[in-house]
């Protein structure tokens, strides 16, 4: 498995977590929700919608009421669609038109001189099959990137590491020849999502009786992970509950929160409270926003990493568009004092936010792959 590199917080004096010991508790917890049923549930579950106008309002008291939906949602599904976010439906129609000439207009050797192996941060391109989630490969074809300065609105603090605390960004392109437009595009997306997810932030700090501005000074230089997926078209079909041709295995997102954009297909499947497979289908205009495992981490586990997969059961390709935001991976994420006491001590100890994300990386790689430093 992935050798060990030294924690940029090693010499912290906070007693991080051990590697070994949260992927163990990571499969645990997986294992203690996904069932061997691996079919949709036609029950009705109902994923709320959240306008988020009022959060933009001057009023605390109206912003207020939008974090007390995050809070119902948090504490059911963890999955909430949302709505009048401000980014227009142009911008994230143009970066779902990127995704789809990445896929489409890149030759072979183009998208293989990007791939994710030459990375030791998993950025880069990474054809089908290269990740595996219990044992099954996946069908889905992605490229990822993560934050650069220049995506920045606020032009960040000049203090930006990566997941293994270097301080180089570890982001490949495509050469502007080879896909014009395609980087200004993206520029323009991740900075537009970048500042909705420090606005939703503060309506997460609020959600949980937090000062509104709690977690800005952990968002200066902040990690962000973003990627353009495709999963082909194709079987199986509705009701199948044969599982061979999944896109995405059931998991839990490694950081903060992810906003999630995607195509008119179908996909993503959540899971329920009650452990139900159940479709998120896209509702126009909105994003898909879910809690990943830094907010369970910091709330001792009253909001729930969600648990979620995709499966392409249409014969309409799928593209889709996550961005994980982290804080900045320098950070240490340790649960929250408010959310802890005698009764209910810290069932998470503290983890380097970077380093965490890495490790939890490593561990999907499929064997034989090698370059990353997984799997060896
Ligand atoms: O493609 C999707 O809808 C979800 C992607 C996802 O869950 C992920 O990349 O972690
Ligand atoms: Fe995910």
């Amino acid at each position: 498995m992935a050798a060990a590199v030294a924690s940029p917080q090693a010499s912290s004096s906070v007693n991080l977590q051990g590697r070994d010991e949260y992927i163990q508790e990571a499969k645990n917890y997986l294992h203690s929700r996904v069932s061997k049923d691996t079919g949709l549930s036609s029950k009705k579950f109902e994923i709320p919608v959240i306008d988020l106008a009022p959060s933009f309002s001057p009023s605390l008291a109206d912003r207020i009421s939008v974090a007390s939906k995050i809070r119902d949602a948090c504490t059911s599904s963890g999955f909430f669609y949302i709505t009048s976010h401000g980014i227009s439906s142009s911008v994230c129609d143009s970066a779902l038109k990127l995704a789809d000439r990445f896929f489409k207009e890149l030759p072979f050797e183009k998208k293989d001189s990007l791939h994710m192996r030459n990375s030791s941060l998993h950025r880069g391109w990474e054809p089908s099959e290269f990740t595996s989630l219990e044992g099954q490969s996946e069908t889905k074809e992605g490229f990822n990137w993560g934050y650069e300065e220049a995506f920045d609105p606020t032009g960040g603090d000049g203090k930006y590491v990566e997941l293994d605390g270097s301080a180089t960004n570890g982001n490949m392109w495509p050469a502007e020849d080879d896909l014009p437009g395609f980087y200004g595009g993206i520029k323009e997306y991740y900075g537009q999502v970048l500042q909705l997810a420090r606005h939703l932030f503060r309506l997460f700090a609020l959600s949980l009786d937090l000062p509104e501005t709690h977690f800005d000074a952990m968002t200066t230089h902040p990690g962000g992970i973003a990627r353009i997926l495709y999963y082909p078209a194709g079987a199986p079909q509705a009701g199948d509950t044969d599982m061979q041709d999944i896109g995405l295995g059931a998991h839990s997102d490694y950081e903060c929160f992810t906003i999630l954009l995607c195509s008119s297909a179908p996909g993503l499947e959540i899971l329920s409270p009650n452990n139900e497979w159940i479709s998120a289908a896209p509702v126009p205009g909105s994003f898909i926003v879910n809690v990943a495992d830094f907010l369970m981490r910091w709330t001792n586990g009253v909001y729930k990493s969600t648990i979620h997969r995709v499966v392409n059961r249409t014969q309409d390709a799928r593209y889709s568009i996550p961005f994980f935001f982290s804080i900045n991976y320098d950070e240490t994420v340790e649960t929250l004092p408010t959310c802890v006491s005698e009764d209910n001590p810290s069932k998470y100890p503290p983890i380097n936010a970077g380093r965490y994300i890495l490790d939890r990386l490593n561990d999907v790689v499929v064997e034989g792959y090698g370059g990353t430093g997984a799997s060896q």
